[in-house]
C-alpha cells in the first residue's frame, strides 16, 4: 500500500468530520463522511443523502465518487470515512464495489470520532471483487 503522512490522513478526517453538518439523516440520525484525496491533491467530500423510499439513500462514500466523477476527476489516491460514534465504520458492500471501480490498491481510512483509524486496501476490504 502506499505510504500516507500523517498530515494527509489528517486533512482527510478533517474534512470528512467537517462534511457530516450537511449530512441527510432524517430516518437514521447517524451521520457519515467521507474525503477523497485526489492525485491533484484535490480533497473530494460526500455525505450521506437518505431517502424516504430507504434504498434511494446514497452513501457518503458514494456521494463523495458521485461528486469527483462528475466534475472530471476520477483518480482516488485515498478515501476516508467518518461518523459521529465511537466505531471505525468501514464501508458498506454497495461501496467497496463502488471504490474499488476506481482502483484496487485505494487505501480506505476508516475513522471514528476519537481520531482513531484502521487503513485497508479496498482490496482487502473486498477481495475476489466483482469485475467485467
Ligand atoms: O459506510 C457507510 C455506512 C452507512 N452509511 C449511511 C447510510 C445510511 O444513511 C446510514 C445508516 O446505514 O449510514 C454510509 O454513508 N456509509
Ligand atoms: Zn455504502
Amino acid at each position: 500500500m502506499q505510504k500516507l503522512d500523517d498530515d494527509t490522513i489528517q486533512t482527510l478526517i478533517a474534512a470528512a468530520t467537517d462534511v457530516m453538518k450537511n449530512a441527510h439523516v432524517p430516518y437514521s440520525n447517524f451521520r457519515v463522511g467521507a474525503a477523497m484525496l485526489m492525485d491533484n491533491g484535490d480533497v473530494i467530500t460526500g455525505c450521506n443523502i437518505e431517502n424516504a423510499s430507504f434504498g434511494g439513500t446514497i452513501c457518503a462514500e458514494r456521494s463523495a465518487i458521485a461528486a469527483a466523477v462528475s466534475s472530471g476527476r476520477r483518480d482516488i489516491r485515498a478515501i476516508c470515512v467518518t461518523n459521529t460514534t465511537d466505531t471505525r465504520i468501514t464501508p458498506c458492500g454497495i461501496c467497496r464495489q463502488v471504490i474499488y471501480e476506481f482502483g484496487q490498491e485505494i487505501p480506505v481510512i476508516c475513522t471514528n470520532n476519537q481520531g482513531d483509524y484502521d487503513i485497508f486496501t479496498i482490496d482487502a476490504l473486498l477481495p475476489n471483487a466483482f469485475v467485467l
